[in-house]
């Protein structure tokens, strides 16, 4: 088997290639390039490796033919459009802890900058001048410092602030009273949090809620003297609001390391302004945060492509590499059973139901039920997979339960999947034989053992003797080799049911002959 194929595209710890190689995978790094030139690259990749730099947008992922994970060395992801890579079945993982102490420090180390001045007082300094008496900080000793997010760096940051003997405050519309207590900060929703806080620090993604968090109304309402600080995302704060207000003297101090359009423009407004500080998005530049990342998003992006495994998904379910071989045969079992369902129910299914009992309960429900929806859909879409699967169901309003049963049935594993059709509820289960080894059990209320692979036909008809003579010889006078045949009947003289595999695909005139046979209710010729 050829290994994965994986691309670093943008500047990168040493430590990833050597990861990837290492655990399998040939790889490429090459930088720089234009979205036109990286466009035309991607098509031969398995795995793309990236920080902020490479934009992974909608072309890209189109040309991206091979694409099947993205692995963002870092936080934020919104270089990544990650609708449209879901809607294409490729995974986005990032690293989310690898960062996160060197970026706390850097809000540190730009609070401490905005109190004493160091930037403005180093240069004239170093300018030649020795300026003591322009220039007078604050402690920040006693003061209040507003968190707003209280994620991953906004916990470490209350820890620094904490350590330097400050209050702090937070707002977090998901941190808990309990988490506030745990981190030793004082829950505020953002208007008091802006009333009392002499220094605030933002700590929240970029979102249609976050989006101009500190707006101009918000920093005018602020407490006269505030200081502010973003490591997290540009767009957070009014830019122009931020300018007029640090002119005004209302606000104190700011020191942005994101802005709203990086790299800002040469003449932004805010460059030159007194008290203004700024870094070039260099919250998580120290070599510590970089060999993380790097050997982070490494380690990810192979486990998943050699293995299997999947970590730190913003778009899947996570599931162990230790988990993963376990998976495997409940995944084809799963995306089996999804499929046999979608060929054989008629008519708009508007829910499907998974339930999963004995040794399948156990197991992570969402990987199974994205392979059951893979299945069930791949007679829409060419390009499904257990990562779009779920969003496509979404998209067309299917109703989706995942059960897990507690109790023992007949069988020690299986998953029983039934889809709401016009005529009624439709259900098929299947188990694992050994460990390993996908079987139907049951069709539609009817026991049944079959294997569900390559071409195969279904056939209800009226359980009658010689109607096995008859369907033999119909496919035998067609040429067409049995190799699997499997019978069930819910009562003896009622309905039976046969399924057939056969050695290549049944014509369709072949089909309308099996229809005509006498006793034969229902045919219909299945791919699997
Ligand atoms: N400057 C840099 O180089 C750098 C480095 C690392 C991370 N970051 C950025 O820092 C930010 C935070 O990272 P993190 O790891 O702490 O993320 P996180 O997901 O752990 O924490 C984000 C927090 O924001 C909170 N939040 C969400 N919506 C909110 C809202 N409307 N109001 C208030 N709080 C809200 C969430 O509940 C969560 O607790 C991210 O945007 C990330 O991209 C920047
Ligand atoms: O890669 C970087 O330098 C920036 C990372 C940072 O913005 C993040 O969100 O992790």
């Amino acid at each position: 088997m050829s290994k994965p194929k994986v691309l670093i595209s943008d500047k990168m710890d040493p430590n990833a290639a050597r990861i990837f190689e290492e655990r399998g995978c040939d790889v490429d790094v090459i930088t720089g390039e234009t979205p036109e030139e990286l466009a035309a690259r991607i098509g031969e990749y398995d795995g793309l490796a990236i920080r902020s730099s490479t934009k992974v947008t909608p072309a890209i992922l189109d040309a991206a033919t091979n694409l099947k994970v993205i692995g963002r060395a870092g936080i934020g992801v919104d270089n990544v459009d990650i609708p449209y890579a879901s809607g294409k079945g490729v995974v986005v993982m990032n690293t989310p802890f690898g960062n996160s102490i060197t970026t706390a420090e850097h809000a540190i180390a730009l609070m401490m900058a905005l109190a004493r001045q160091i930037p403005e007082a180093n240069a004239r300094t170093q300018a030649g001048e020795w300026p003591k008496s322009a220039f007078m900080g604050v402690e920040v000793t006693g003061k209040t410092l507003g968190l707003v997010g209280a994620g991953n760096i906004g916990s470490i940051v209350a820890s620094r602030a904490l350590g330097l003997r400050m209050k702090v405050v937070a707002y977090d519309p998901f941190l808990t009273e309990d988490r506030a207590v745990e981190l030793g900060v004082e829950k505020v929703d953002l208007d008091t949090l802006l009333s009392r806080a002499d220094f605030v620090s933002l700590h929240t993604p970029l979102t249609d809620q976050t989006r101009n968090i500190l707006s101009r109304e918000r920093l005018e309402n602020a407490k006269p003297g505030i200081r502010i600080v973003n490591c997290a995302r540009g767009g957070l704060v009014d830019e122009a609001a931020l300018k007029d207000l640090l002119d005004s003297g209302h606000v104190a101090g700011a020191a942005l390391d994101v802005f709203e359009t990086e790299p800002p423009a040469k003449d932004h407004p805010l460059f030159g302004t007194p008290n203004f500080i700024c870094t070039p998005h260099l919250g998580a530049s120290t070599t510590e945060a970089q060999v993380n990342v790097a050997l982070q998003v490494a380690e990810q992006m192979a486990d998943f492509l050699v293995n299997g495994g999947v970590t730190n998904a913003l778009n899947m379910p996570s599931l162990s590499a230790e988990e993963a071989p376990k998976l495997k045969p409940y995944m084809k079992l799963a995306e089996n059973l999804g499929s046999l369902v979608g060929q054989l129910a008629h008519g708009n299914l508007t829910k499907i139901s998974i339930e999963r009992e004995g040794a399948a309960a156990g197991l992570s429900g969402k990987p199974i039920e994205g392979a059951v929806l893979a299945g069930l859909m791949k007679q829409y879409s060419d390009t499904v997979n257990m990562v779009n699967a779920p969003f496509l169901a979404k998209e067309r309003g299917l109703d989706v339960r995942s059960v897990r049963h507690e109790r023992e049935g007949a069988y020690n594993t299986l998953i029983r999947v039934t889809v709401g059709t016009e005529q009624g509820d439709r259900s098929v289960a299947g188990t694992l034989f050994g460990s390993d080894a996908p079987r139907l059990v049951e069709i539609f209320g009817v026991g049944i053992e079959a294997e569900l692979a390559g071409h195969m036909l279904y056939i209800v008809n009226e359980d009658a003797p010689g109607f096995i003579g008859r369907i033999g010889t119909l496919l035998g006078q067609n040429g067409i080799n049995i190799g699997t045949f499997h019978l069930g009947r819910r009562d003896a003289g009622g309905e039976a049911v046969l399924l057939l595999s056969v050695d290549q695909p049944i014509p369709q005139d072949v089909v309308k002959q099996a229809c005509d046979l006498e006793g034969v209710k229902f045919v219909k010729p299945l791919e699997f």
